[in-house]
């Protein structure tokens, strides 16, 4: 086996077959992977003593006792309790948890936001964290929040790991690398990354400035949504998803390692990187996927399903059918519906929905939803097409057409999101949002005919 050298001296396993430049494919696999040939111990996980001296240790992402169990063996330099000694509170007082409700900031309404400009200090995917909602409860391991992150600079000798929640990662722009202790991930806008809850990285700028959305997760993690009648291909396909093969770094530097933590921060200061895995096997892992590999499927003869059917990962909550989370894409596909109003409908939905944009045009908010931006239909606020998008869609010859160039996403609760004082007075609201339903006309004059 030959052996990859990544920046700081970290020795990645060799591509082997089935894998793909340094990722092995699948959804949820059971992945084994080695940065040093022999390291995993075969047939069992706890032998007396692990091949080059290394120690074993379990991983969980779920409770022991779950029907399909998540967790991941690692084989490692030292226990990661070597990798935390005692903790100082920290402050970061831009990254908020649920609940966050505040007396002045009113949640209820229809929101959007132009692209947060980036800032003039340089910001780390620590310092960088800007939270725009939450909802839900982290102690409770229900809800969410979501993010937009500003990081222009490498952390170094600094790590980081959430016991809240895993972080869904879309990118908008700029290039990422996560080192993780299970591999290394680089992520670039229209890529999206997964990193588990419990699972220490450091985050380097691969090319600046970069800018984009998280869904921290307190829930059971994201999973692929059952498919019903779909059937077992196109949305998102499982061999698209790409896991990390095997990495570490045995480099004895004055390090920190900062844990979230029910919702607050922590630091603690150690004499080496805690990314020190050499060799792994399990199901819970981070992973990738390439939203251009997602095959939309939908109306191919007459109106508009419900946009469930463009999920490519969901969090369930525990009432079937209703998730904590689901992650829904609006990418390029062709519009065929005949005799119907093809953009999405006027609505109120239980759910609360955050969107961002990714690159292109959103058909319902032909302006005004711009690359980098976002919006929220909160729980039971009514939205849908502007002004010019309904007599656009209404007056439109129904040839088929391409939606090119467009990609857009949603965080979609069944919890109500609620602000953050920084969404609400600092970020760039647009004011005047809800001015772009005003000019709908009354069309209704009592006679029968269309209008
Ligand atoms: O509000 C939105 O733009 C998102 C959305 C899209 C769609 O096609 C149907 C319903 C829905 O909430
Ligand atoms: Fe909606």
């Amino acid at each position: 086996m030959t052996r990859h050298s990544l920046p700081h001296g970290m020795i990645r396993a060799a591509t082997t077959l089935g894998t793909c430049e340094g990722y092995m494919p699948g959804f949820g696999n059971d992945f084994e992977t080695e940065a040093l040939p022999g390291a995993l111990p075969q047939g069992q996980n706890s032998p007396q003593k692990c091949n080059y001296g290394l120690y074993a240790e379990q991983l969980s992402g779920s409770a022991f006792t779950r029907p399909q169990p998540e967790r991941t063996w690692c084989y490692r330099i030292r226990p990661s309790v070597k990798h935390t000694a005692r903790f100082d509170r920290i402050d970061l007082p831009h990254w908020k948890s649920a609940p966050h409700v505040l007396p002045d900031v009113i949640s209820l309404g229809q929101y959007r936001w132009d692209p947060v400009p980036h800032a003039d200090q340089p910001l780390t995917w620590i310092t960088g964290m800007r939270t725009v909602t939450t909802a839900g409860d982290v102690n409770t391991q229900t809800g969410m929040a979501a993010h937009v992150y500003l990081v222009t600079r490498s952390m170094e000798d600094s790590y980081f790991y959430s016991a809240d929640g895993e972080l869904l990662v879309v990118p908008q722009e700029g290039r990422l690398r996560f080192c993780t202790e299970l591999g290394v991930i680089d992520l670039e806008p229209k890529e999206i990354a997964i990193l588990p809850r419990g699972l220490v990285y450091r985050v380097e700028v691969l090319e600046g400035p970069c800018r984009g959305f998280v869904c921290e997760n307190y829930g059971v993690p994201f999973t692929l949504p059952h498919r019903g009648p779909i059937g077992a291909n196109c949305l998102a396909n499982p061999r698209d998803f790409k896991t990390p093969v095997a990495a570490f770094e045995d480099r004895e530097t004055a390090s920190e390692v900062i844990l979230k933590w029910c919702g607050q921060f922590h630091r603690t200061r150690i004499g080496q990187s805690p990314l020190d895995v050499v060799a792994w096997h399990g199901n819970y892992a981070p992973f990738k996927y390439d939203l251009r590999s997602y095959s939309p499927v939908g109306a191919i003869l007459f109106d508009h399903p419900d946009p469930s059917i463009f999920t490519v990962l969901t969090a369930p909550s525990g009432l079937e059918g209703t998730a904590n989370i689901d992650f829904v894409l609006f990418r390029e596909r062709w519009m065929v519906a005949e005799h119907s109003f093809r953009p999405p409908w006027y609505h109120k939905n239980v759910m609360s929905e955050l969107m961002g944009n990714i690159y292109g045009i959103y058909d319902a908010k032909p302006k005004g939803f711009v690359p980098g931006g976002m919006s929220l239909h909160n729980c039971m606020l009514p939205h849908g097409p502007d002004r010019t998008a309904f007599e656009g869609a209404s007056n439109a010859e129904l040839k088929p057409e391409k939606l090119d160039e467009t990609m857009s996403f949603m965080f979609e609760t069944r919890f109500p999101q609620h602000l953050t004082e920084w969404a609400a007075k600092s970020a760039p609201l647009q004011e005047d949002y809800i001015d772009c339903w005003d000019s709908l006309a009354k069309k209704f004059d009592g006679t029968p005919g269309v209008k």
